[in-house]
């Protein structure tokens, strides 16, 4: 009986440990071929890539934190920007980031499927990246940003291309001979191309205005003519042919030489002369160009030199004073100052000039404004030199000719909004306290409602508010905020897509553009601050709506009585300001209302907010 029962308890015991083997066998395989599924799909030489962009450049949003783990699951991406098919990355989508610095050259070549690349509107130098072999890329977009150098030749192998937008760098050198039937949107604008445009059926069905802007471009596009080419020597026959000299005749080709050589310096020397009288004629003239070619580049060198043209000495100096306060200069004098690039934004390149007398001032190269006629821009600037509000960045001077609008503006030390609120997330960032946000909300307001008053005979009077707009100066430890790049509306012909306007529904929609478009950019600013979120990022994080636009996602999340969800994170912990920061929230609803009728009026909302203000310091 007792060993009966002993018997079956080893059977047991032997069954349970069988039973446990298999299954842990079978589990470890289960593990093992899942890692294998892993290891098998994963591409780490597509990763490592990625990581070398991620390591060499800066950026407004924290890739050091989300490109993290691999790059792809399958279809899915968990990193910014990034898009996978079948764990390959596919799309590179990076505009608008302020990424700045240099991409490495030969970084893409691993990454074969690669169908769409966009680092257009950062702050890009060096070359273009090479793409050799990138056998599917179809959009290819590096546009509004610093890169240096020629065109690669080898673009031109890229046969599924059909967008080629490069417009708007500091490329040289000629265009090479796309011919890809594929290309449906091609764009070189805005450089330093040389030569002519290749005649071929694909890039004559491009307009104009795809070539225009660059220095020495010429062909049947441009309605140009190309400078004469001499035949090249192999092919056209000396004019006369040179009998090879023979032993008699050598001294006198040496004594022939001789005489040349003598007579080539003494010419020199006449020259020398000549230049050296002229500059002490021309006062610094020299100094102005070798300046100028360090300082504000290939644009201020082609005005110069067509002043040198022209032999008139005035065209330099029209700098046109709406601040009379400011010391006077002149062309002569900004393009001889030290100066620096601030940053670039969707109508040109903003500098920072420090003239010789010791002012500081920056400088706006507008672009897109080429239709526009003297009358107009000078009588839209003199109306805009007149605001002067604390909270309004001030135009100094500008300048117009045909080819080059300048608006030189006051200097706001500190930055932009932008800047404050998204750049350096992250371990080590210092926090935007509420305090600060809610001033800086209640002076964006004073600034708009007195645009909105003193230029209220004009459709849109900013126009084009948004974070970058908004500067930033640091005093005694308080942030003050002045609005600027207002009243561009009335100065765009075409164009006026690129200004913040274009992002609101009546713009959308092609309706009525009234002074409540303005005070829509107001909303979408007031719920960047609050949410510590940039408009237009969003659906990444909310993959269930199909609504890209901040406002939205507030109010689904209002909506569903996750009030404090939206709140960012760094005033998240200042409980006592929740009611505040919500009130808020649902004046910045009512300003993004679709309807613009529905929104209040720029004054209403500037009492409300400074209502909010009042309890916030009485509640302290
Ligand atoms: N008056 C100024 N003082 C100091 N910094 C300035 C001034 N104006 C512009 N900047 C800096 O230069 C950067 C680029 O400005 P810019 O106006 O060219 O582009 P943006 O703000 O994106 O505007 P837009 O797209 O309307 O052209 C800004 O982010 C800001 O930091």
């Amino acid at each position: 009986m007792f060993s009966t029962i002993f018997s079956k308890t080893i059977m047991n015991f032997i069954f349970f440990i069988t039973f446990f083997h298999v299954i842990f066998f079978f589990l470890s395989l289960n593990i093992v071929f899942c890692i294998e599924i892993e290891i098998k799909d994963f591409h780490p030489q597509e990763r490592d890539a990625l990581l070398l962009i991620r390591d060499s450049l800066n950026s407004s949003i924290n890739l050091h934190g989300n490109w993290t783990g691999p790059p792809c699951i399958n279809n899915l991406s968990r990193w910014f920007g990034i898009t996978c098919s079948n764990w390959h990355v596919v799309h590179i989508l990076m505009h608008g980031l302020n990424l700045s610095g240099y991409l490495p050259s030969n970084f893409l070549q691993n990454i074969t499927f690669l169908r769409q690349i966009d680092f257009s509107n950062n702050a890009l130098f060096g070359t273009l990246p090479n793409l050799k072999g990138l056998v599917f890329l179809e959009h290819v977009k590096f546009s509004l940003n610093h890169f240096t150098g020629s065109i690669p030749k080898e673009y031109v192998e890229l046969h599924s291309l059909k967008v080629l937008e490069l417009q708007e760098n500091y490329l040289n050198g000629e265009i090479p001979f796309f011919d890809q039937t594929s290309l449906i949107s091609f764009n070189v604008s805005y450089n330093h191309l040389v030569g002519k445009i290749p005649e071929n059926f694909v890039l004559q069905r491009f307009p104009k205005s795809c070539f225009d802007n660059n220095s020495e471009l010429c062909g049947k596009i441009l309605d140009k003519l190309c400078p004469y080419e001499p035949h090249s020597p192999f092919s056209a026959p000396p004019p006369f042919a040179i009998p090879p000299p023979s032993h008699k005749k050598r001294l006198q080709v040496w004594i022939i030489g001789l005489i040349s050589i003598a007579a080539a310096f003494f010419l020199f020397l006449m020259i020398v002369g000549f230049l050296f009288c002229k500059r002490q004629g021309r006062g610094n003239e020299t100094r102005r160009n070798n300046t100028t070619r360090n300082v504000f580049g290939a644009w201020a060198n082609k005005m110069v030199s067509n002043e040198g043209n022209s032999g008139d000495s005035q065209r330099l100096g029209q700098l046109e004073f709406s601040n009379k306060k400011f010391p006077v200069f002149d062309m002569d004098d900004l393009l001889r100052s030290s100066a620096e690039v601030l940053g670039r934004g969707n109508f040109g390149v903003t500098y920072k000039a420090t003239l010789e007398i010791g002012n500081v001032v920056a400088v706006k190269r507008l672009n897109y404004m080429n239709e526009l006629s003297k009358k107009e821009f000078i009588q839209q600037m003199e109306l805009l030199g007149q605001m002067k509000h604390e909270n309004v960045v001030e135009i100094i001077s500008f300048y117009y000719s045909e080819d080059q609008k300048l608006v030189i503006y006051e200097l706001v030390s500190d930055g932009s909004l932008f800047e404050l609120l998204h750049e350096g997330r992250g371990i080590g960032r210092i926090p935007l306290d509420w305090t600060t946000r809610l001033s800086i909300i209640k002076d964006i307001a004073k600034g708009l409602n007195f645009l909105h008053h003193f230029l209220s005979s004009q459709k849109v009077p900013h126009a084009n508010l948004k974070s970058s707009n908004v500067l930033i100066h640091q005093e005694n430890q308080s942030y003050h905020s002045k609005l600027t790049n207002y009243g561009f509306l009335p100065l765009l012909k075409k164009n006026s897509e690129k200004l913040s306007i274009s992002k609101s529904p009546e713009f959308v929609k092609g309706r009525k553009l009234t002074h409540k478009t303005d005070v829509y950019c107001f909303g979408i600013i007031m719920l960047e601050i609050i949410t510590g979120k940039i408009p237009g990022h969003i659906l990444d994080e909310v993959e269930e709506t199909t609504n890209s636009d901040l406002s939205d996602w507030v109010r689904t999340v209002v909506n569903n009585d996750w009030s404090t969800d939206i709140l960012d994170l760094e005033i998240l912990g200042e409980r006592e300001g929740h009611d505040a920061m919500l009130n808020l929230t649902e004046i910045a609803l009512e300003c993004t209302d679709m309807m613009p009728e529905n929104r209040p009026n720029m004054n209403v909302v500037l009492k409300r907010i400074e209502e909010i203000e009042k309890m916030e310091k009485e509640n302290e």
